[in-house]
């Protein structure tokens, strides 16, 4: 493509550079190949222009960025490049699934793309999810670095997507996805907001700006007339719906406080809940198979998203009986020898965890344990990450979750804090093998933050581990030796 059609008519370019043929886009000096558009980014840690000559000397024939330089070849300044550059990734790799949705929210986004593709796919459509998991496809799971992938990788994976026929395609909107413009080129054709509470405030200058974020999903991607789903039982969801109505949006308001799809009533059956839901003055009995409250309220917001697509009521929720938690969600791991149910769960923001212990105490006719840590890096609530597990369970060891650059001691020390009596193991196998070790028939483990992860991020250093295996190999050992 010329760099002309790339960046289409308003750039007004002379006619020998929008001529100019484009052999591909790099947003990184160090990938750029002779013939490519470098898009140079103002970042946290340094600024792309900085590296403009040396992309120039690599063999870029233009240059995107915020303002005029002279480094060699023609510099296309913009006020907002990052978003100029979704634009022009999407036109690019050119087609995405016809059926795009993007759901945000500071919890649970995970698990609404994961049900809104079975959802799909259980109605017939070749159906993907794109985010923190990977993509997930008909023709596998392919792991990705981001929830929600720097442009050109996000519309390299579009187009491979639709190339192989995937026609709905359900995508995470992270908030520092949102805020860098990594989605505005997508073709979206609704949004969810799931709920918000307090989570990357290492990157977000506050709460508001936060939230901010997560609202440009409804004020600025969405067209007007795409639909907004909304979980009405958050505290801003109010905010959400109002911002929504005055872009023009159309609402599908789902929850205990929603009207579309209104959740009547949740009673839980074993490890699985009976569900009561209003649709149109008709109620819809279903036996959804997940523990947890809040998976009931994902259900609903998938069930918006392909109700929003399409679907009829009549057609959607009978399929909610049908749905699989996401790795590492709520998920039961195990059983210990003593009868004890042990559960892996990714709360790692302090609603998350209040959410997943609520959810788990009525198992537990005697003591509830959780083990989790903080990552480091990320959001300092860990006072209030411990203050939640202090209030919520029984038995608290606190252990160590991708601790990157920090000292893996002093983040402990500041969950603990708040956490009188608590243990501390920081090795993480030895903490969950501790927990299992003393759980006793009627207790119940919750092993909360990396879920599906498959890593400890100990400085640069990633160590292969997860909970899963950690789990599996203290019940072989207790079992061995019980
Ligand atoms: C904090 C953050 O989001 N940073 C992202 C941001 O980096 P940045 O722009 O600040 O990068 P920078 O280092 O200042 O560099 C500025 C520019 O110079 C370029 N550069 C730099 C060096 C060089 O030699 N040549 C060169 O061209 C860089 O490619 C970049 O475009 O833009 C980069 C390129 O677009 C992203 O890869 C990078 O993600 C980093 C790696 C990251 O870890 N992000 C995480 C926190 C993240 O995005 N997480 C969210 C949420 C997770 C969730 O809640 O589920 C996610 O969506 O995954
Ligand atoms: N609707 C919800 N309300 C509150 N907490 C939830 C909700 N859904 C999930 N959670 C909690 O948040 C954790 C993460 O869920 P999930 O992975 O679906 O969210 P996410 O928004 O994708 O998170 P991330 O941004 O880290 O990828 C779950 O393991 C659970 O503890
Ligand atoms: N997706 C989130 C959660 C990571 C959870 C936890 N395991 C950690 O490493 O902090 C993030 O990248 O901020
Ligand atoms: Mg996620």
């Amino acid at each position: 493509m010329t760099l002309g059609e790339l960046v289409g008519p308003e750039a007004k370019l002379s006619a020998a550079v929008a001529a100019l043929p484009i052999a591909g886009i790099a947003a990184d000096s160090r990938e750029v190949k002779p013939g490519f558009l470098f898009a140079a980014l103002p970042g946290v840690n340094t600024d792309g222009a900085r590296f403009a000559a040396d992309a120039v000397a690599r063999g870029a024939v233009a240059v995107l960025a915020s303002e005029p330089m002279d480094v060699g070849a023609p510099v296309i300044a913009v006020p907002d490049p990052r978003r100029t550059l979704s634009l022009i990734a999407a036109r690019f790799f050119g087609a995405q699934p016809e059926t795009t949705v993007a759901v945000t929210g500071t919890n649970g986004k995970t698990s609404v793309a994961a049900f809104t593709r079975q959802l799909w796919s259980d109605g017939g459509h070749a159906a993907a999810s794109l985010g923190t998991v990977g993509v997930v496809s008909p023709s596998g799971t392919k792991v990705l670095r981001h929830t929600t992938p720097d442009p050109i990788e996000l519309h390299g994976l579009l187009a491979g997507l639709a190339g192989d026929g995937v026609t709905h395609l359900a995508l995470e909107a992270s908030s520092h996805g949102l805020q860098q413009r990594r989605l505005d080129g997508a073709v979206l054709k609704a949004g969810a907001f799931t709920n918000i509470s307090r989570d990357h405030l290492d990157y977000h200058a506050s709460f508001e700006d936060y939230f901010a974020q997560k609202l440009r999903l409804f004020t600025e991607l969405l067209q007007p007339g795409a639909t907004a789903v909304i979980d009405m039982d958050s505290a801003e969801s109010a905010r959400v719906a109002d911002a929504a109505k005055q872009r023009g949006l159309e609402i599908l308001s789902v929850g205990r406080a929603g009207e579309t799809l209104r959740l009547v009533s949740a009673e839980i059956e074993g490890f699985a809940q009976r569900l009561e839901i209003e649709h149109a003055g008709k109620i819809y009995a279903v036996l959804l198979p997940l523990v947890g409250e809040f998976q009931a309220s994902n259900a609903l917001v998938a069930a918006g998203l392909v109700m929003a697509t399409g679907a009829s009521a009549e057609e959607v929720l009978p399929r909610l009986g049908q749905l699989q938690g996401a790795t590492g969600r709520l998920e039961l791991a195990g059983t210990s020898h003593y009868g004890a149910p042990i559960f892996i769960d990714y709360a790692h923001t302090p609603d998350a965890l209040t959410k997943a212990l609520d959810s788990l105490r009525p198992y537990a006719d005697k003591r509830l344990f959780v083990v989790f840590g903080c990552g480091g890096d990320r959001d300092r609530g860990r006072p209030q990450m411990g203050a939640a597990a202090a209030a919520k369970s029984d038995v608290v060891i606190v252990t160590d979750d991708n601790p990157r650059s920090e000292d893996p001691a002093a983040i402990r020390d500041e969950i603990l804090v708040a956490v009188p009596g608590g243990r501390e193991i920081g090795d993480r196998a030895t903490a969950i093998s501790e927990a299992i070790r003393m759980i006793r028939a009627g207790d119940v483990l919750l092993v909360a933050g990396k879920g599906h992860e498959t890593g400890q991020t100990v400085g640069t250093t990633v160590i292969p581990f997860s909970d899963h295996d950690a789990v599996a190999a203290a019940l072989t050992k207790g079992a061995r030796l019980g």
